[in-house]
């Protein structure tokens, strides 16, 4: 069965991330969640690292939106290829535990790990046993479905021998400037069913560098399908990423564009443009701002 997950991703890492300062409350971002919530933003994104729950816990207490209206994904913090980092939990499953009872939460909708890089001599368990904990929290009712994020497709092998429980998800980045954060990724998670989730789907506008002709075509042209549709350059491409069949997850500190992401239901892109923008996007240089260590040997 097809997930229900809201198409627009609230995102409470990148400009929000405060880990390591967890105590202390953003009202930046308190402010920002209630009024993205206030405007139809059903969907919010957490991770244990970005260190928000806390801000998370008081939108939705002043947003009063009921609680089955809204989809919230939190990720077990795996660490990086370092293996020097990552939860002070035991487990993904005793992580997932502190989450809720720090966002006053029964459940979440979706539990990911946040990335592969999950050894037994590290973190006590293997990324196999991991997912068991995934599992296990899926079947005690406390993460309604589990997936993964920034799995690689050999990664992603790994999990697939030994699921009871496939993965729904894999949330990589992803956007016109970076097709594929790791070789064959999108191909593979879509044949084996496993829906893909774009984060930082709008770096073209941000991290494209005009001066190269390839970014300076590519943006011309998201520009001029804005104004046959009379949507932003933004829009453009979100609306791209919806109809590459991917969810894209953003953010914004400004409710405006907040408003601006949830106006896309209106237009659609012809399957000529959604090519065109593909090529051109894969003509530009690419834009890789995560993962980098572990990833860039790919670029
Ligand atoms: N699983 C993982 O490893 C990762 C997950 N994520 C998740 O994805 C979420 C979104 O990631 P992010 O990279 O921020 O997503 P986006 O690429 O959508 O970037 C959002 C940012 O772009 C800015 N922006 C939007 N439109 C424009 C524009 N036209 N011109 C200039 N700036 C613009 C916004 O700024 P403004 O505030 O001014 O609107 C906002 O800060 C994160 O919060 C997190 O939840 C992110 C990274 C890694
Ligand atoms: O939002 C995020 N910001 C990050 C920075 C480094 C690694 C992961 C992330 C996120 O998930």
């Amino acid at each position: 069965m097809a997930l229900a997950i809201p198409q627009i991703g609230f995102g409470t890492g990148t400009a929000w991330y405060k880990y390591g300062r967890e105590t202390e409350i953003d009202q930046r971002l308190v402010d920002a969640l209630v009024s993205a919530l206030q405007v139809g933003i059903t969907h919010l994104d957490g991770a244990e690292c970005y260190g928000t729950a806390l801000e998370t816990r008081d939108a939705l207490k002043k947003a009063k939106i009921p609680r089955n209206k809204l989809w919230i994904t939190e990720k077990y913090y795996a660490g990086d290829s370092s293996y020097k980092t990552r939860s002070k939990a035991a487990n993904p499953l005793e992580a997932l535990k502190e989450i809720l009872r720090l966002e006053k939460l029964e459940y979440v909708d979706l539990y990911l790990l946040h990335s592969p890089f999950i050894k037994k001599e590290t973190h006590g368990f293997t990324v196999k046993e991991a997912w068991g904990y995934l599992e296990e929290a899926r079947s005690l009712g406390l993460a309604k479905n589990i997936g993964v994020s920034n799995f690689a497709v050999s990664d992603l092998e790994k999990i697939l021998e030994v699921a009871k429980v496939k993965p729904e998800v894999n949330q990589i980045e992803y956007n016109a400037f970076l097709q594929d954060q790791t070789p064959g990724i999108v191909e593979f998670s879509q044949k084996n069913g496993i829906l893909i989730e774009a984060y930082s789907p709008l770096a073209p506008l941000y991290k494209g560098d005009k001066s190269i002709k390839e970014v300076k075509e590519f943006l011309d042209y998201v520009n001029e399908l804005g104004k046959k549709y009379s949507k932003s350059d933004t829009q453009v491409l979100l609306k791209w990423v919806l109809q590459k069949g991917i969810i894209p997850i953003t953010t914004s500190t400004k409710t405006e564009r907040v408003k601006e992401f949830l106006k896309i239901d209106d237009f659609k892109l012809e399957p000529s443009e959604v090519e065109e923008i593909t090529s051109l996007g894969s003509n530009a240089p690419i834009v890789r701002q995560y993962w980098i260590p572990e990833y860039s040997k790919f670029d």
